[in-house]
């Protein structure tokens, strides 16, 4: 009797319990679901800040995404005015709230800031005060824990060790191998077309291009292992570019599908190449001089630990995730600025003729141009300029506050993500005036600080300490391409060219970019001016 009733007694301990349990995480999902998110809304509409309104778990990515689906689901006219199309929540959101609102991603808050002074304070005068936030588990996956994701000592650290291979001394280096891989690829061109006149699918031809220059800055002398990897990089890119699009289910990344196996082998293969190659370099390497190239640097700071008072070591894990940091970073970005500057030169014949003008002028027909050739070529800079305030590959950045901050009066509360949207700030009429839409190279005539109503609006590869580190590698090949295609060819759109600017990851044209181009004759400046 006295054991049944003890026995009773613990089974109505265990359903109390379980009942705590269920009723303590419910009230945990609640607060964090719903009574969190709901604080945070009153809190920034006290300061007159609005949005779309939170809804529980979801937020407003099921409004989000059926605008973004909408407005990519037909190409557009060929005008410039692509933010209705790119970032379509923020262009219908910012009409109802203004500039300055918050629009829920599941239960986390972002805050729209487009404001150049409130930029500026994020990135350069109180940068301190954010960090960059967590990208998604699919993102970071592919983005590799490198630069583009470190933070703190081991950041900088890195930073320190890998800013040599973009200085523009040792750029210089690469840009007679850059040129010969382009005139390679105008060379099969030229084979193709019947009548001097080619179409040619640019965006992905410009893709091994990119991938070519990026090999050779980060792997230098082991360029052809190098190679093999970045190959096997470039399909783990493949799948998780498509389970992006496909799948939505939170950790579905461990689960032992086909595609995840296969990613897990490709994994465990480019890891072990990569090990191979870096023990061969520093074989090779002892004693000797390392080359300025990311594999070469890493591997002289791995051997050097605790020297030049570096408290941080770098270890060959280290060494792993700053090369799949450089080719995410690298290959698709430059590829697709080169990609959009094609497009607005086919699309604009009249500054076609004015940088072909200034190349053949200045460089002649077929010489390959010189680093200090494609320093002058003010025509180009300015169109390269322009084609990235309005076709930005990058078209948003986010940061996260560390603590309750004060941002030009507005009080964030701690964990606030902030959505600084590139593309709109580049868009904005007040800030680039009436022909906001317009593509006017000229406007940058006098340099990129005067070129709008305010210093801080020309943000493509980002401001402050993290500011893009292969800016002057993506431009000094954008304009050597861009140069060598100009000696040898005048090109316009293909008749089956549709405008149609999206965004996965990066701005890229959604149907491809056909280009039609015609081989110009071998002449000397002079007589072709005649
Ligand atoms: C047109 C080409 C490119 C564009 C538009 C671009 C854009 C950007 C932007 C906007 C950022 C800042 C992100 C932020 O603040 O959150 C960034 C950072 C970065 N970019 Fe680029 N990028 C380009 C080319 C490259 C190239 C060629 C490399 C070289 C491998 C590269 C490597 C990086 C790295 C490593 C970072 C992180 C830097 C840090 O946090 O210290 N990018 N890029």
């Amino acid at each position: 009797m006295e054991e049944e009733r003890v026995v009773l007694w613990l089974s109505w301990v265990k359903v109390v319990s379980l009942s705590c349990v269920v009723v303590l995480v419910a009230l945990r999902v609640a607060v964090l679901l719903w009574w969190r998110p709901m604080r945070i809304q009153a809190h920034f509409s006290r300061q007159g800040i609005r949005g779309p309104p939170y809804r529980f778990f979801i937020g407003n990515v099921k409004e989000l995404v059926s605008m973004m689906l909408k407005a990519s689901s037909q190409p557009m006219p060929f005008s410039h005015n692509i933010l209705p199309r790119v970032l379509s929540f923020y262009h219908h959101w910012k009409k109802i709230y203004g500039a300055t609102f918050i629009v829920w991603f599941g239960p986390t808050v972002r805050l729209t800031v487009s404001d150049p002074d409130l930029i500026r304070e994020i990135f350069t005068s109180k940068s301190e005060l954010y960090e960059k936030n967590e990208a998604p588990p699919l993102v970071k996956q592919l983005e590799g824990d490198g630069l583009l994701s470190l933070k703190g000592e081991k950041w900088a650290h890195h930073r320190r060790i890998i800013s040599p291979t973009f200085h523009m001394e040792n750029l210089k280096l690469l840009i007679p191998v850059m040129g010969t891989s382009v005139v390679e690829m105008l060379e099969k061109w030229s084979e193709m077309g019947e009548k001097g006149e080619v179409e040619i699918e640019v965006s992905e031809l410009f893709q091994s291009l990119t991938e070519d220059v990026i090999t050779r800055t980060a792997f230098g002398s082991s360029y052809e292992d190098g190679k093999a990897i970045f190959r096997l990089q470039s399909q783990q890119m493949l799948l998780a570019a498509d389970a992006f699009q496909k799948v939505f289910i939170p950790g579905y990344r461990f689960f032992p599908t086909r595609r995840n196996i296969k990613s897990w082998k490709l994994e465990k293969k480019i890891r072990k190449s990569l090990v191979r190659l870096i023990e061969r370099r520093r074989e090779s390497n002892s004693g000797s001089e390392g080359a300025k190239d990311l594999l070469g640097l890493m591997i002289e700071a791995s051997m050097g630990k605790g020297k030049n008072g570096n408290s941080v070591s770098v270890t060959v894990d280290d060494i792993v995730e700053e090369c799949k940091s450089f080719f995410f970073a690298g290959k698709q970005t430059t590829s697709n600025l080169l990609t959009w500057t094609t497009i607005l030169l086919a699309m604009h014949p009249h500054w076609q003729v004015q940088a072909r003008d200034e190349v053949l002028s200045m460089c002649g027909s077929r010489d390959l141009p010189t680093k200090d050739h494609v320093v002058k070529l003010k025509t180009l800079s300015m169109i390269v300029n322009e084609s990235l305030r309005l076709y930005p590959p990058t078209i948003a950045t986010i940061r996260r506050a560390k603590a309750d901050v004060d941002l030009g009066g507005y009080k964030i509360p701690r964990g606030t993500e902030l959505l600084i949207p590139i593309l709109a700030v580049h868009h904005d009429q007040a800030i680039w005036g009436n022909d906001v839409n317009e593509f006017n190279p000229g406007r940058f005539s006098e340099g990129v600080a005067r070129a709008a109503k305010h210093p801080v609006a020309f943000i493509p590869f980002g401001l402050g300490v993290r500011t893009c580190i292969g800016q002057n590698l993506a431009v000094l090949q954008t304009k050597l391409a861009l140069a060598i295609i100009l000696q040898r060819f005048s090109f316009r759109l293909a008749p089956n060219y549709q405008h149609a600017p999206t965004v996965l990851m990066l701005l890229y044209p959604q149907y491809g970019a056909p280009i039609l181009f015609h081989r110009l004759p071998k002449t000397d400046h002079q007589d072709q001016r005649l």
